[in-house]
């Protein structure tokens, strides 16, 4: 251990968008940090080599992982557990487990099942862009944004405290969440808002009236931002849904109910209704603002995410 740094040995498995910016950010911020890293890819492997995202890129999860003192799972959630029972019987006992993954309870329970005596500490940074892949990360990523741990009954504190100054030193804003309540509030403030958009952005462009010439030509601001959201990656967002499918299913049932009410104003000519609703959703997006959470992510608009 070294400069304050709560972890000698870090080990990143998934060198993409996450991976790759806990690794630049790490070097940034705690740079007496040992970063080993590995990914499924050997194209990715390389090019993470290429980009200097951990210091060693090794050829097989085994050489990244047994001398780690913690070991971060960037990797698509479904994918964790497979991982997991690889890691089995090659880690320290003593490495702490945890992974950077959208969504909670299921990744805490695939990670407990095949790491039964392994200390567990989850967290989810909640800050990324549309983009993945070894390119994609940047060390400004996690900068006033917030992580939330997820630690299951009966971690020890020292484990979550070394985690949360982990995530403090990249810059985040550190919050302790049951994982359960983590699931239903992401739910709503991230699963479901990628839904619609998946769903706006295919309804454009299946209108036969439509043509696909004219969706790009006209795409002013709502369904531009529509689009960003809608291009994230198709594997780690099938992965988030089918992981989190009570809590999304649940909270698409009141949004139906919600997007009803509001067609019903729009049918009954309504304007009253309708301008009570847009009010209250207004105030909500100032309060986001005077929190000083307008897109906070740090870099967002500059060409160059190097920094
Ligand atoms: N993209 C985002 O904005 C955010 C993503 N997350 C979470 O972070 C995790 C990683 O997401 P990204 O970095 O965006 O994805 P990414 O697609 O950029 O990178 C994932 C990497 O994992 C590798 N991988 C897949 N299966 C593997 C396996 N079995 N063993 C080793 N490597 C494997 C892939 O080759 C890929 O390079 C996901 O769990 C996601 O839910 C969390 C916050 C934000
Ligand atoms: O790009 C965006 O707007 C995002 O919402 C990024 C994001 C995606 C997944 C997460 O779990 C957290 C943040």
């Amino acid at each position: 251990m070294n400069d304050g740094a709560p972890f000698g040995t870090i080990a990143i498995v998934g060198l993409g968008l996450i991976g790759g910016s806990i690794g630049l950010a790490v070097q940034q911020a705690l740079p007496a940090v040992r970063l080993t890293g590995f990914d499924a890819d050997p194209d990715v492997r390389c090019r993470a080599q290429t980009r200097t995202l951990v210091h060693q890129v090794t050829g097989t999860l085994e050489l990244a992982i047994r001398d780690a003192d913690l070991v971060i799972l960037c990797v698509p959630v479904r994918a964790m557990g497979d991982i997991a029972a690889q890691m089995a019987g090659v880690l320290k006992p003593e490495a702490i487990i945890s992974d950077a993954g959208s969504s909670k309870a299921f990744v805490a329970d695939a990670i407990r099942a095949a790491l039964p005596h392994q200390p567990l500490v989850p967290a989810h940074p909640v800050a990324g862009t549309e983009r993945s892949g070894p390119e994609a990360g940047f060390a400004g990523l996690f900068r006033n944004r917030w992580c939330i741990i997820t630690p299951p009954d009966g971690t020890d504190p020292e484990h979550v405290s070394a985690v949360s100054a982990l995530w403090h030193a990249l810059g985040a804003r550190v919050e302790i969440m049951d994982a359960a309540h983590h699931d239903l509030v992401l739910a709503v403030t991230s699963h479901v808002p990628h839904l619609i958009a998946y769903t706006i952005v295919g309804t454009a462009s299946d209108l036969e009236e439509v043509t696909r010439n004219e969706v790009i030509t006209y795409s002013a601001g709502g369904f531009r931002d529509f689009t960003r959201i809608a291009a994230s990656d198709p594997t780690m967002w099938r992965d988030v849904f089918l992981s989190n499918k009570h809590a999304v299913l649940d909270i698409l049932q009141r949004f139906s109910e919600d997007l009803t009410a509001l067609q019903r104003a729009i049918r009954w000519d309504d304007g009253d209704a309708l301008h009570a609703h847009f009010a209250k959703t207004r105030g909500i997006r100032r309060s986001i603002i005077d929190e000083g959470q307008d897109d906070a992510r740090p870099d967002f608009g500059r060409a160059d995410h190097s920094a």
